[in-house]
């Protein structure tokens, strides 16, 4: 264990997300992100089910694959479902020490009034030192703002999300506006235009849905796209790449469980790295 817990390690550079984004994709060669998703009754045999060795195992993910990566991305409810808070902050401030080029974009999926928006924010980015987060818009644009009073952080908006159900909701047409998009195609709109105020704003859009993905591009041309999917879900990589990459429009594709549990045994680090090579490659295959 490299650090102790407590108040997370400043960032040593001035660099904004952005800024990180586009140096980590050219260091790297990569358009890989790799998700943090932690479940101890994963973990390799010798540790199985045991959640005080979340920040070990997370910790060497990290060393295996942060040449890898374009970012990382933990997912705090598998910190906080373990009562693992405590482990999140050391591994912040190990990726901070470790992969300090890597920018981290913690998985949050807020979305509250917004005096609790700034307490979310303040955790986001104070507490843990996130780069990023993962926002709900559904609460409008009063509880998106908070988080963009911290300059040069990112804020990633729910938009068409990778799983069967957002059809629910994403896919409703909103009667009231123009044109009669679909409400996906709404947030896009707001995100690319008047919401992005400071061009910290960027959207989740599902990498199993590459057509939406296109729509997507369309409607935000110059917006980072964080695209979960790939892996364990099942999306396209080169659909994903083709879809959603563009000269002046980041994607960042996530890959969670295929990368982290590709082996159970004591090789699990190395295993992962393989299958982080192995994703990298088939999104640099796609690029133009
Ligand atoms: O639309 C979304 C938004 C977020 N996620 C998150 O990404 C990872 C995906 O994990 P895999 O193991 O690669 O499937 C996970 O943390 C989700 O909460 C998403 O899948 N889809």
């Amino acid at each position: 264990m490299a650090h102790g817990s407590g108040t997370v390690l400043p960032k040593i550079t001035d660099m904004t997300f952005l800024d990180m984004l586009r140096d980590a994709t050219t260091r790297n060669d990569s358009l890989l992100c790799v998700g943090l998703d932690p479940e101890p009754t994963r973990f390799p045999e010798s540790v199985r089910g045991e959640a005080h060795k979340i920040y070990d195992f997370c910790a060497a993910i990290v060393d295996a694959t942060a040449d890898l990566v374009c970012a990382f991305k933990p997912q705090i409810a598998y910190f906080a479902a373990h009562r693992a808070e405590d482990q999140l902050e050391r591994l912040m401030q190990h990726m901070r020490c470790n992969a300090p080029h890597v920018p981290v974009i913690l998985d949050a999926k807020r979305g509250d009034i917004g005096s609790t928006a700034e307490q979310y924010a303040k955790e986001a980015f104070e507490r843990y030192g996130a780069d990023a987060v993962t926002l709900s818009p559904f609460m409008g644009f009063d509880s998106i703002e908070p988080y963009l009073a911290y300059h040069g952080k990112g804020a990633f908006l729910l938009c068409r999300t990778s799983n069967p159900g957002g059809d629910d909701l994403q896919a409703q047409r909103l009667a009231s506006v123009e044109g009669q998009p679909l409400l996906y195609e709404h947030v896009a709109r707001q995100a690319q235009g008047p919401w992005n105020k400071n061009g910290q704003l960027g959207l989740v859009v599902g990498a199993t849905y590459p057509q939406e993905i296109e729509r997507v591009r369309a409607l935000a041309p110059t917006l980072p796209l964080l695209i979960p999917g790939v892996g364990a879900q099942g999306g396209d990589a080169a659909a994903t790449v083709r879809a959603g990459l563009r000269a002046d429009g980041p994607i960042i594709v996530n890959s969670s469980r295929a990368v982290l549990y590709a082996s159970g045994g004591a090789d699990f680090a190395a295993a992962a790295r393989n299958a982080a090579q192995a994703t990298r490659a088939a999104l640099n295959a796609a690029r133009a």
